[in-house]
């Protein structure tokens, strides 16, 4: 890159970061929340914190902050995975929420870039209540009482990697119901002999990284995995017996979309499904869809760890 090519960037960069005090100490702002990982020390973080009259700030990343983190300022961890700017966003906004750092009344700024890079680009502004159909619901709030977020985050992240990697070369599609299990277990039937029974807690919960390849595994096992909001897999192969609930999802999808978007209809779980057929990944809550994210799009020119997602423009 040409260094007038940078000195336009890094100028960029701080112009954002200025407009974005401006705006946050003259409007009713609750937060900013800043990608693309622009901080590089505590002193630098702390610096512009003080600059704040009322709006926190929250950092959001992929990767740990190699610093400690001031007070007033929240951390966002989001999927390793190339999003568009929109989609790193609202994927933070879901974590968030049920992190309890954004309520579903805030409104937001957020500023974004390409990640890592240090670079911001974008500023735009999220209403969550009114602009993110699904928080209309109101009820986002609830599941971090049911599901601790970096459970949450860590399936997640798991059925995206399902969703672009497949299993042996062939897609592959399973389910993840997260939190609520005890009630959830009552509506499930075991398809073949449940591969967790018998093994302490302790080696089975989706927090631990060895656990990974297992999980992928089993992951092309007809039916459904269960897991605690604490991250112990209760189960995997279950087969969701919610057919007479009625769900408002969109009348193209099959049964296992249909049955993970009843069975959080009749409990307070979160269901997060990978189709076999189209890649796509779901987020299910409430018994409606709340997040959509897309099958990768690899363009021919990126490296191959290089996937891009959209995430469905749910923003009106
Ligand atoms: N009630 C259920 N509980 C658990 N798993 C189910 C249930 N219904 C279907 N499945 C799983 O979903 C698989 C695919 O079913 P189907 O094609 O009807 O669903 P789909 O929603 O179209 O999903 P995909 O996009 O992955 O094909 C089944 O082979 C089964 O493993």
């Amino acid at each position: 890159m040409n260094l007038l090519k940078l000195d336009l960037k890094k100028c960029l960069t701080d112009k954002l970061l200025d407009y974005a005090v401006e705006l946050s100490n003259c409007l009713p702002l609750q937060a900013i929340m800043v990608y693309a990982d622009v901080f590089h020390n505590e002193e630098e973080l702390k610096s512009y914190v003080e600059r704040l009259e009322n709006a926190q700030l929250v950092l959001v990343s992929r990767d740990k902050l190699n610093f400690p983190l001031p007070e007033k300022v929240s951390f966002i961890r989001v999927p390793h995975i190339k999003l568009t700017r929109l989609g790193q966003m609202k994927i933070a906004v879901l974590v968030g929420v049920s992190k309890g750092i954004f309520h579903p009344q805030d409104i937001i700024l957020c500023l974004s870039g390409i990640a890592e890079s240090g670079v911001l680009d974008s500023l735009f502004i999220i209403d969550i209540g009114s602009e993110f159909e699904f928080f209309e619901v109101n009820q986002l709030e609830h599941l971090r009482e049911v599901v601790r977020p970096e459970v949450f985050l860590r399936v997640l992240e798991i059925a995206i990697d399902l969703a672009v990697e497949g299993r042996e070369g062939k897609p592959i599609g399973t389910t993840f119901i997260i939190g609520d299990s005890e009630k959830v277990l009552e509506y499930c039937e075991q398809l073949i002999l449940n591969p967790f029974k018998g093994y302490d807690e302790k080696e089975r919960n989706i927090l631990d990284p060895h656990l990974e390849e297992t999980i992928k595994e089993f992951a092309s096992l007809d039916g459904a995995f269960v897991i605690r909001g604490d991250g112990i897999i209760e189960t995997a192969g279950a087969f969701i017996r919610a057919g007479g609930v009625m769900v408002d999802i969109p009348p193209g999808l099959g049964t296992r979309h249909r049955s993970a978007a009843a069975i959080t209809a009749i409990t307070k779980a979160v269901a997060i499904t990978v189709s076999e057929s189209t890649g796509t990944v779901m987020v299910f809550y409430g018994g409606k869809i709340i997040m959509e994210i897309e099958r990768p799009l690899i363009f021919g020119s990126l490296p191959t760890e290089e996937k891009t997602f959209s995430i469905r423009e749910e923003i009106k």
